[in-house]
């Protein structure tokens, strides 16, 4: 998906003035790291309601305002749909789909594949709902970036930021027990 600048700079500068004392925190993390192009990952965990997804908003302007490639996914469809350009994890990155995940998994995107060259344009990724996703899948999207990208840093050297909420929904783990679920979670 295209985006056009000019139109991403003022969605930044009218969401920037209103971003709180804590948002502003977050993004001058964040967006110091895109300029430096060090990487770097930052996790947002906090209750409903209380701007993640506003936020995540403002850094995906802020890169494709710089006329830069960010990629905005979700656990569930419906999250990404409320992020501008946003798909499931598992669309975009091509996380395979099985009841029981391996640590060998890897997602289905061939070297010379259009996904390939997004991967190794790609600048900032947002991921929301992160307490939903299954640590497995997160580790399998390293290793592709990692190899894609030709850079053993975490993520291949992508600016990564996991929002979500582990006071709402956990991972799914077919007949799991909740003890299964609190394992299978990014964060234990
Ligand atoms: N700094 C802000 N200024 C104005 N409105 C804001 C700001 N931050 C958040 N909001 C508004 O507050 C509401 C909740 O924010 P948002 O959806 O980003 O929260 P969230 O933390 O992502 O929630 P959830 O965990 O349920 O997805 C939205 O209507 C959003 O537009």
């Amino acid at each position: 998906m295209q985006f056009d600048p000019v139109e991403q700079a003022e969605i930044r500068e009218a969401r920037l003035s209103m971003l709180t004392e804590e948002q502003i925190a977050v993004y001058e993390s964040v967006t110091a790291d895109l300029v430096a192009g060090s990487g770097g990952l930052h996790f947002l965990d906090a209750p409903a309601g209380t701007g993640k997804t506003f936020l995540l908003e403002v850094l995906l302007a802020f890169v494709r305002s710089r006329g830069e490639l960010a990629l905005a996914v979700a656990a569930s469809g419906i999250a990404a749909t409320l992020l501008p350009g946003g798909q499931t994890a598992h669309s975009t990155f091509k996380i395979p789909v099985r009841l029981l995940r391996s640590n060998k998994d890897v997602c289905a995107v061939g070297a010379q594949s259009k996904q390939a060259e997004v991967f190794r344009r790609v600048r900032l990724i947002v991921w929301d709902e992160i307490s939903m996703t299954n640590r497995k899948d997160l580790e399998s999207v390293d290793r592709c970036l990692r190899d894609v990208r030709k850079q053993d840093k975490p993520f291949g050297g992508v600016t990564l930021v996991c929002s979500g909420d582990f006071r709402q929904l956990l991972p799914v783990v077919v007949n799991g027990t909740r003890a299964n679920s609190v394992m299978a979670c990014v964060c234990r």
